[in-house]
């Protein structure tokens, strides 16, 4: 720590000032304080405070007396912290964010002339935020919902924010369904229960009474709906933009970006125990990896239609509730996202952060998507009551290009505009609109025909094409796990209407699926559904998105100890982890000092307790009998073993430890350990019995023919999870 600011934080920051991505930071800096020894406390009219410890008041030492309302440090202190909260978002409310930089490696300059997308030579700084939908400010990171991934980008010519999602598709195809599908999701009106939880009667009436939501509910109950962390998910900007470029012609668009972690889930049951464990799970996890330097990225891309182009396809391509499949649309990726500096203040930074579908720059423009220009209207609006109609002049949302204009005046303005007019045009000239040539937004000037009317067109009705093609395109895995969501999800409806009718609805889908799920949770079992098509789509299952290359980097691996560890063994293990830059987290039966088998002490970073295998990728426990005796009688240290096997974990055992993996495991023919100087890996056990000086170096290759134990061990982590143990029904055989 240097001046209260984090060194990581300080160190970045300077790297960047030089940049254009520097050009957020210097902004920022006109409004940044650091806080510091030298300081002295102060109102905040600037008056020095002698006490922050006790009110004025009438009293002496022997009497306590009332306090005098006349204290102007004691009422300004009250005061302000009584009006310290503003109204959290009505939707997206729990969230957290990061800044990073926008860089395009291929010019798109084909389908736009916006520099943000075409200038190689340009780093665009920009801000990131994830989010849940439904639960309110303090509610839990790890519940079943979609999450937002907004970003804005500061780019030379204004502000351009991309208010995404982590799933491609929505609920609703015009906006003037949303504060319905909010309101069903959100908790119910009379009781206020559930919070941040679609798993209740009113969300799945709607979804019931909404069959333009079945593509949607599929994907948020997939894997999708329950991210291991934000750094491993995609994003997509949903709705259908437009690119227009240098000679005039426009392009349908929809934005795309892949994470180079590849895309990852958490198992359902870890998801929930983490809800109550670290509630704060993903947020500390994108934090975590900031401040170690592992900085998450991700490739950004385009599907591209031309305009001739946008009636050739079986849906409306302006249509939310549907994908461009990867087949007939491919993805261009031409540029990289990446996160790479910590917030210095959550409130100016994160909660006041507001983005703006309508922000968009010359080159990109809107498509007639109807839900997309109803968000147009809802985002900017919703901003005024949560932020106040200044806004945009916030620090966290001012552009970094110059702003001028006559806008004026309002709730807590802060920027002093000298001159005598306010209005155009104006005999000084003061203030002219932009022209083309000066690089003012110029609409399209697109032909519009149509009536008045309340209606859609005509394919925005067929609703369960692309719900079959996402069912069909799921690995048997994934299917387990949608299968398992609906059961945990209609379980919690205890309407039977509710769960009655939305079996049936499964049975649009797939009449297997229906079946399957109304035999889990009650209600007529579907003899007949509607005609599945068997098509199947590429880059719908996430199993297709491993990650560029297999790494262990910033995943989190628990080292278990007892007094009596072996110390080699917890010494390469340790220092091979950190080179990988993975998290190796030491857990003790205490937190107080344990002692190695050399004699050594070692401080554990969390206790048995404490800690809980839900909050690792894997787990690691070296020999040593004394050691290995004391955790054979713990009965939360069986607990951790068995619930990292539950939960599809890496597990790595050497020495004595081997043998107790296995026992607390329970699975003894199934699942086998090695017995000899020969590392052996079963069902994402990698167990070596006798450790031999040399035999644990460090991990070199992370593939498929890793021999070595570190890079069996460290492979088995880079995959993630061990489906093979899920595909046998294992983990279901162990209690945890
Ligand atoms: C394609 C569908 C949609 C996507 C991908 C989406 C995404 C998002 C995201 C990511 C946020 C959080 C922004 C942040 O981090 O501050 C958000 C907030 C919000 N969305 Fe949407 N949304 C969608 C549809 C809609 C619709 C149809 C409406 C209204 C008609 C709407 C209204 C809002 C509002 C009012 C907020 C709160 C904004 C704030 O207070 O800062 N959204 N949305």
């Amino acid at each position: 720590m240097a001046g209260f600011v984090p060194d990581s934080v300080q160190k970045v920051a300077h790297a960047a000032l030089g940049s254009r991505e520097g050009d957020k930071l210097k902004d920022l800096a006109k409004d940044t304080k650091d806080i510091s020894e030298k300081d002295r406390l102060t109102t905040d009219y600037g008056v020095k405070q002698s006490t922050a410890d006790d009110w004025l008041k009438a009293v002496s030492p022997n009497q306590a007396g009332p306090l005098l309302l006349e204290d102007p440090f004691a009422r300004e202190r009250i005061m302000r912290f009584d009006h310290e909260r503003i109204p959290e978002r009505v939707v997206h409310a729990r969230g957290a964010g990061a800044f990073g930089k926008f860089k395009v490696y291929d010019s798109i300059d084909e389908f736009t002339f916006a520099p943000v997308l075409t200038d190689t030579s340009r780093e665009t700084p920009v801000f990131v935020r994830f989010s849940t939908v439904l639960g309110s400010r303090g509610s839990a990171d790890t519940v079943r919902d979609v999450r937002g991934f907004a970003i804005k980008f500061y780019t030379e010519e204004g502000n351009w924010d991309l208010v995404g999602n982590d799933i491609p598709v929505f609920f609703i195809q015009d906006a003037i369904k949303f504060p319905d599908v909010i309101h069903a999701g959100k908790p119910e009106p009379h009781n206020e229960v559930p919070q941040a939880q679609t798993a209740h009667n009113n969300f799945w009436d709607f979804q019931f009474n909404h069959t333009e939501s079945t593509h949607m509910f599929m994907w948020a109950m997939s894997d999708r709906g329950v991210p291991r962390s934000w750094r491993m998910m995609q994003g997509f900007g949903v709705n259908t933009f437009t690119l227009l470029n240098a000679k005039g012609e426009r392009h349908f668009v929809k934005f795309v970006w892949t994470p180079e972690l590849g895309v990852h889930s958490l198992i359902w049951d870890e998801a929930l125990k983490l809800a109550g464990q670290d509630p704060d799970f993903h947020r500390k996890d994108l934090f975590e990896a900031i401040s170690n330097g592992v900085f998450p990225k991700w490739k950004f891309g385009v599907q591209v239609i031309p305009e001739a182009d946008e009636h050739k396809f079986d849906f409306d391509i302006l249509d939310a509730t549907k994908i461009w499949p990867e087949d007939l649309v491919p993805t261009r990726y031409f540029a990289e996202l990446e996160l790479n500096r910590n917030p210095e203040e959550f409130f100016t930074q994160v909660e006041q952060i507001a983005f703006c579908t309508s922000h968009v720059v010359p080159g990109i423009g809107f498509s007639d998507d109807p839900l997309l220009q109803g968000r147009n209207f809802s985002y900017f609006d919703t901003q005024i009551s949560r932020l106040g109609v200044n806004f945009e002049e916030l620090p966290i949302n001012r552009p970094t290009c110059p702003v001028m204009n006559f806008n004026r005046d309002g709730a807590l303005r802060h920027t002093i505009t000298r001159g005598t007019v306010n209005y155009w045009p104006n005999r000084f000239q003061a203030c002219k609109p932009a022209s083309h040539a000066e690089g003012a937004y110029v609409e399209y000037a697109q032909k519009v025909n149509g009536m008045k009317a309340r209606i859609r067109s005509d394919k925005f009705k067929e609703h369960f094409s692309q719900a079959q093609l996402f069912w069909n395109s799921m690995s048997p895995i994934e299917k387990h796990h949608i299968i398992a969501a609906f059961g945990f999800e209609l379980d919690h409806c205890e309407d039977p209407v509710v769960f009655g009718r939305m079996v049936q609805r499964l049975a649009d889908i797939d009449l297997g699926l229906a079946q399957t799920v109304s035999n889990l949770v009650g209600g007529d079992t579907p003899s007949q559904g509607r005609t599945n098509h068997g098509r199947r789509a590429p880059a719908l299952s996430q199993t297709e998105f491993p990650g560029s290359t297999p790494t262990i980097a910033s995943r989190r691996v628990a080292i278990i100890i007892a007094d009596g560890y072996d110390q080699a063994a917890y010494d390469t293990a340790y220092a091979a982890l950190s080179t990988a830059l993975a998290v190796p987290l030491v857990i003790g039966t205490k937190r107080s000092k344990v002692i190695g088998s050399n004699g050594r002490e070692t401080q554990p970073h969390h206790h048995l307790e404490g800690f809980r295998s839900t909050m690792v990728d894997a787990i690691f426990i070296p020999g040593g009998a004394k050691s290995v005796q004391t955790l054979a009688t713990n009965g939360r240290a069986l607990h951790w073993i068995r619930e990292a096997f539950g939960h599809l974990k890496t597990i790595g055992a050497t020495g004595e430890a081997v043998e107790l993996v296995h026992k607390a495991i329970g699975l003894g023919p199934t699942v086998t350990v090695s017995s000899s100087a020969e590392t052996h890996e079963s069902y994402g056990v990698v167990t070596l019995r006798e450790v031999k000086p040399g035999s644990l170096k460090e991990a070199v290759t992370l593939g498929k023919e890793a021999k070595g134990f570190m890079e069996q061990f460290f492979y088995g982590i880079a995959q993630h999870r061990c489906w093979e143990r899920e595909l046998s029904g294992l983990n279901s055989q162990v209690a945890y």
